[in-house]
């Protein structure tokens, strides 16, 4: 598994906002988003590309397209977040949805949505979930996608610790990780640290 840890000064700034437990509501949407701008933009690097006709004012050239129709996949709740940044990048993608919630006491995610193309057999595909901490979620996500055909996932996280990390890797179901940072640590109920917070309430209230 490939992992790009985006270093920018802009991601540093709006990673310190998310941060910050003074930052609101809205300050914390804000900045989710301009991150998830600079994440994506990253994370689409790998997409399939073609070679079109162009005709310019000048001369007939070619151009780069955007190859076949890629699916972008938020984990509910906190994926939302990174979904408008990633569809604005990608006007054209499909979106599906995962819907998943940890258990308070055993940290396992529990499944309350899947709304996904039954084949995704050689459809690029990207996975948009701000927070990996036990990997639990992100795992399931993968083996969800992987069970429909998915190949070469691509992964954007804002926060992961390395216990998640590991997780992934050794599922071996993600390609590439994309992310602003790698904390340090799991506290003992399973948050980041020095992390953000509940990311999901942060964004849209407790649930
Ligand atoms: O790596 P894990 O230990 O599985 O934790 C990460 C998950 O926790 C958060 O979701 P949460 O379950 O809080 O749901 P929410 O987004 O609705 O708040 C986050 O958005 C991830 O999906
Ligand atoms: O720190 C964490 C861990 C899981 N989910 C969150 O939203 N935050
Ligand atoms: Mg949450």
């Amino acid at each position: 598994m490939d992992i790009i840890v985006v270093d920018h000064p802009l991601v540093g700034d709006r990673l310190r906002t998310l941060r910050d437990s003074a930052t609101d509501t809205a300050g914390f949407r804000a900045a989710m988003d301009a991150l998830g701008t600079m994440l994506c933009y990253e994370a689409f690097r790998s997409i399939p590309t073609k070679r079109v006709p162009v005709t310019t004012p000048i001369v007939e050239t070619t151009g780069v397209a955007v190859d076949g129709v890629p699916l972008v996949v938020p984990v509910l709740r906190a994926g939302l977040g990174l979904l408008d940044p990633a569809t604005r990048l990608l006007p054209g993608a499909q979106v599906g949805f995962i819907g998943l919630a940890r258990d308070e006491e055993s940290h396992e995610p529990v499944s309350y949505l899947c709304s996904l193309p039954e084949d995704l057999t050689g459809r690029h595909v990207v996975v948009l979930d701000p927070m990996l901490a036990t990997g639990g979620s992100l795992v399931t996500t993968l083996e969800t996608l992987a069970a429909r055909g998915a190949t070469g996932l691509t992964v954007v996280c804002v926060l992961c610790a390395p216990e998640g990390i590991e997780a992934v890797r050794e599922s071996g179901l993600a390609a590439t990780l994309v992310t602003a940072t790698i904390d340090e640590r799991l506290d003992e109920n399973a948050f980041i640290v020095p992390g953000l917070g509940d990311a999901g309430d942060r964004l849209f209230g407790p649930r």
